[in-house]
């Protein structure tokens, strides 16, 4: 079923790090939490450092109160995109070129190496019949 929630990568996640502008990713769901680092009971730095990855075990341990995860959802502004980042993907689409080129270059050694060996056996059998003459 098609979903409204809006995907983003890690990294994109990471770079909202700071006390204007901060997103806490936990269980693959990211919170902008910058409105509510100063009311964070546990405070503001915890927050910022955990940024930048997915902090489920630290929110587990912290044990919140299930209020907690109820207030949580006041934040919540998207999931963490499970595709692959374009970087990745680059490097899948190098990897495959190489394959690519290197069996075109197997393949036409192939087709120039029939041809030549007919040429060269003849070639072989023309200087022995020349030379029984
Ligand atoms: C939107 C996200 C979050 C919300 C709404 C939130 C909310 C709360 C609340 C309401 C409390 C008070 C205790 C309770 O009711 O459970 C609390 C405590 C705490 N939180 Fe969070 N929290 C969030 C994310 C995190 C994250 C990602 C961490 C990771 C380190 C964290 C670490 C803590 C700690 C260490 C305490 C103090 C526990 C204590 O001293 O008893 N919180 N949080």
């Amino acid at each position: 079923m098609p979903t409204l929630t809006k995907l983003y990568g890690m990294e994109e996640a990471a770079r909202h790090n700071t006390p204007d502008d901060c997103w806490v990713v936990v269980d693959g769901k990211i919170y902008d939490v910058t409105k509510y680092l100063d009311d964070h009971p546990g405070g503001a730095d915890v927050l910022l450092e955990v940024t930048g990855k997915d902090a489920k075990e630290e929110f587990d341990d912290a044990g919140h109160s299930d209020s907690a995860k109820e207030l949580m959802q006041d934040y919540f502004i998207g999931e963490l995109d499970p595709t692959p980042s374009i970087p990745e993907m680059e490097v899948f689409r190098k990897e495959q070129d190489v394959g690519f080129t290197s069996k075109l270059l197997a393949n036409a050694t192939q087709y120039w190496a029939i041809p030549v060996t007919v040429v060269g056996i003849s070639a072989v059998i023309a200087v022995l019949y020349a030379r029984q003459k």
